[in-house]
Formats: C-alpha cells, sequence, structure tokens
C-alpha cells in the first residue's frame, strides 16, 4: 500500500522512515515524493534566490542516511552536467518547469570528445525523476526565460562533491557541493559549513 503525504513536513517525516531500513526502494521514494502536492507556504522559507547561480537550500539531513533540499532556478539557470557521486537521485518540481538533458558518460578520459547527449525531458510542477551514475550524467536547467523554478531534491547517500563534465571535451572536473543556506537560514559563502557536509 504506497503511503500518501498531504505536508512538506509529513514528507520529511516519511521519508525518515522509509530511509530507516539499509535498502533503498526507488519507487516508493519517487511515490511518496509524487504523492506532496507542492504548497508554497510549506517550502518558501527554504526558497532563497540568487542572481549568479541557482541555489542550495538545505531541509534536513535525514539521520544522515541522505540530504534533502530545495534548488531554486532563477530564469535559464541551470547546472553543470554531472554525476551523483554513486548517490541516489531524487528530484520533484515544486513551481515551474525544469528540463533536463541526460548524457553518456565520456567513454575514454583520455581523449577529448563531445560528450553524448542521449535525451531531454521537461518535468512541470509535482513530477519526480530519478537518476544514477549507472543510468548516466545530465544537466538540469530552468529553461524558462520568465518564470522562476524551484525544486525538491534528495541525496542517499549525501555526498560533499560530484564530478561535473564538459560538454564539448568530456573533461571530468570535481565540484564541492556546497549550501547556500541551511533550515532556512542564509550561511556566510565564505564559512566552511556552506560545505555539503554529506
Ligand atoms: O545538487 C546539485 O547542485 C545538482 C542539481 S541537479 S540534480
Ligand atoms: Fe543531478
Amino acid at each position: 500500500m504506497v503511503k500518501t503525504v498531504a505536508t512538506l513536513d509529513d514528507l520529511c517525516k516519511e521519508l525518515r522512515e522509509v530511509f530507516d531500513s539499509d535498502r533503498v526502494n526507488i519507487e516508493e521514494v519517487k511515490s511518496l515524493m509524487e504523492s506532496y502536492k507542492s504548497n508554497p507556504k510549506e517550502w518558501r522559507k527554504f526558497a532563497k534566490f540568487d542572481q549568479h547561480r541557482y541555489t542550495r537550500n538545505l531541509v534536513d539531513e535525514g539521520n544522515g542516511k541522505y540530504n534533502l533540499m530545495i534548488l531554486c532556478w532563477n530564469e535559464s539557470q541551470g547546472s553543470s552536467i554531472h554525476a551523483h557521486s554513486k548517490s541516489h537521485c531524487f528530484l520533484k518540481v515544486l513551481l515551474g518547469t525544469v528540463k533536463e538533458e541526460q548524457f553518456e558518460w565520456p567513454s575514454d578520459a583520455r581523449e577529448e570528445a563531445e560528450m553524448n547527449k542521449r535525451e531531454e525531458a521537461i518535468y512541470g510542477e509535482n513530477s519526480v525523476t530519478y537518476i544514477n551514475d549507472s543510468i548516466g550524467l545530465h544537466r538540469m536547467e530552468n529553461h524558462s526565460h520568465s518564470d522562476k523554478a524551484v525544486t525538491l531534491h534528495l541525496y542517499s547517500p549525501p555526498f560533499r562533491s560530484c564530478k561535473t563534465f564538459d560538454e564539448r571535451t568530456g573533461h571530468m572536473s570535481v565540484a564541492p557541493m556546497t549550501f547556500w543556506s541551511k533550515y532556512g537560514k542564509k550561511i556566510p559563502q565564505n564559512d566552511p559549513s556552506t560545505q555539503d557536509d554529506g
């Protein structure tokens, strides 16, 4: 019997229960996140936008099993192409729409080659998508030129850096995952605790 939740608080509580067991049931987490109908009143205290790049705002550290965070994307802001450090990545759209472009892993790290884009998809409000490294890489973007977007992400286990890739060459770098705010409070950006302490 798939549980449903009515509020963001209920979702946080149910997620803690679900992740109490050691095995992650991907479909169970996806349907739980899908059952929550986005209510800006419940998440706007986490929703901080920045003119320069999308923001990452920690909501819950899930007993150390996952990080739950709210990402805020101004018009046309997007991520780099990235992997998820062998973790599960669940993403729910809370406001607006986001475009996901999925890529193959670069075939050979030694030679420069344009990365293979496999497919792209647009996700609207309340939809949920899932990826992990065995599925591939992706880039997320708020492709709207007029509307903001807000997304809810769950990474399990939490990770503090991830591999990013240059689309033209396949060149890989490692990027630290920092938080713009934690539990609704902005963190001074030179504060080492901005690091994702996953
Ligand atoms: O956590 C990040 O910064 C990547 C957002 S797309 S899953
Ligand atoms: Fe991602």
